[in-house]
């Protein structure tokens, strides 16, 4: 049992409630009660005292898609457009990808997200066992796809791949670990493929993760073999029968964004990675007034270049507002709530991403005594518009310290950068 005293507690429920001088307590895996001081007495049996005087406790950020692993490429390949970065320089060296360099590459990840406030996250990519492995040991909570490309001549096996890393990791590490079944994109990953993939999804009862409109090529391309933009698409072949975690959706008409309100889908929106490939803007404001679930993602670590959901939350807020040339397009609230509780929902966790009792233990501290936290006239805008990731003091994943005092309890931090170092040295061809 943990208590924890003193902070400022924004539990993330409206807008309205923030506790001045709040209390949290944690038992086993669940927060249990969330108040002003003094609103609960502390039980005997309490294991730790967290005194967070000068902090601000809020649930921690859900990052809604990445590429772990790729962290092993980060700088590797920059400054190109999407289609070439992929066919000339990522899928090549990523050929070369063994177990172990995922296992590591993952750990960086996680060592990345704990330090910069990511208590879940979504992934797609290859052997991720590893990466399940480096998960389980970091102590984060992560919903984990094999990334599948259709076209290719191990797609099957890949399939099959899914089918048994499903069967072995979902709903492993006390549940923290949850799977989805991963087709990369619609034009990787044909409809013949993606009605194996929905059978499967049937089967195995997992919901789909999949990239989807993100570049005006993409769109092109699949008009012109299929008569249909890529939305319209999966939604003729059934594909948002199933839950649908869908990263990017950049380029949607109007048709297109009702049937994702209509359907339900999960939107991964990755500001930061779309600026950087060019990929376009995507219509979050008109995704919100419809009624979509739009959750934030950084997108893989070569085309951000950081897991930082601190930046990604001001980002997504600032290119919105000169995108609708509108200053009050989503606003600091609407970001945070993408980063937590809405990206929470997007990854079907449904008790993750609020302070409240009932909901998994997934906590941030947030140390306020920073030169660009002072005053103090809105802790929300702070969040979203002056905090940086290095501000992250205390991190709490499922009830369990992860990261205290800028130290992080789980990894071996060294052990992390001399092994991505020699991994990275050799799949860049320098050794
Ligand atoms: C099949 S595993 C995932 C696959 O996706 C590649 N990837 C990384 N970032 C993007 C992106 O923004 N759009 C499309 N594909 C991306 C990654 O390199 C893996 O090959
Ligand atoms: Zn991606």
């Amino acid at each position: 049992m943990i208590f924890i005293r003193g902070a400022a507690v924004l539990t993330m429920e409206s807008p309205g409630v923030l506790y001045e001088n709040g209390e949290i307590l944690i038992e086993g895996q669940y927060i249990t009660h969330v108040g002003p001081a003094g609103s609960a007495s502390p039980p005997n049996d309490i294991d730790r005292i967290i005194d967070a005087r000068g902090m601000l406790a809020l649930p921690g950020l859900v990052n809604c898609h990445t590429h772990g692993a790729m962290t092993l490429l980060r700088s590797y390949a920059d400054d190109l457009p999407l289609q070439r970065w992929l066919e000339e320089k990522i899928w090549p060296v990523e050929e070369r990808l063994d177990p172990e360099d995922i296992y590591w590459g993952t750990m960086l990840c996680c060592l990345e997200m704990i330090r910069s406030g990511t208590t879940s996250f979504a992934d797609m990519y290859f052997h991720m066992d590893q990466a399940a492995r480096a998960v389980e040991k970091a102590g984060l909570r992560a919903s984990l796809s094999r990334g599948m490309i259709g076209l290719s001549t191990g797609a099957g096996d890949a399939l099959e791949e899914s089918r048994h890393f499903i069967g072995e990791w979902h709903g492993a590490a006390d549940g923290r670990i949850t799977t989805m079944l991963g087709p990369h994109a619609p034009y990787t990953c044909p409809p013949d493929f993606l009605r194996k993939v929905m059978d499967m999804a049937a089967e195995v009862q997992v919901g789909i993760h999949i990239h989807l409109a993100e570049t005006g090529k993409e769109v092109e391309d699949i008009r012109r073999q299929y008569g249909k933009r890529p939305v319209a698409l999966m939604d003729e072949l059934g594909l948002f029968a199933f839950p649908v975690l869908a990263a990017h959706c950049v380029h949607l008409d109007e048709e297109e964004i009702n049937i994702l309100a209509e359907k339900k889908v999960g939107v991964a929106h990755n500001p930061e990675s779309n600026m950087k490939l060019a990929s376009g803007i995507a219509p979050v404001t008109r995704l919100l007034e419809a009624g979509v679930l739009v959750g934030l993602g950084t997108d893989g670590p070569a085309s951000n270049n950081n897991l930082d959901m601190m930046e990604e939350m001001r980002s997504a807020a600032l290119l919105q507002k000169v995108a609708t040339m509108d200053p009050v397009a989503l606003p600091a609230f609407t970001a945070l709530s993408m980063a937590t509780v809405n990206g929470a929902r997007v990854l079907g966790l449904h008790d993750v991403g609020l302070l409240k009792p009932g909901y998994k233990a997934d906590i941030i501290l947030i140390n306020l005594h920073r030169p660009h936290l002072y005053p103090r006239h809105d802790l929300v805008a702070h969040l979203v518009y002056a905090a940086q990731s290095a501000d992250v003091e205390t991190v709490i994943v499922d009830g369990r310290v992860v990261m205290e005092k800028r130290q992080v309890l789980t990894v071996d931090e060294e052990e992390v950068y001399r092994q991505v170092s020699r991994r990275a040295e050799r799949l860049a061809g320098r050794k």
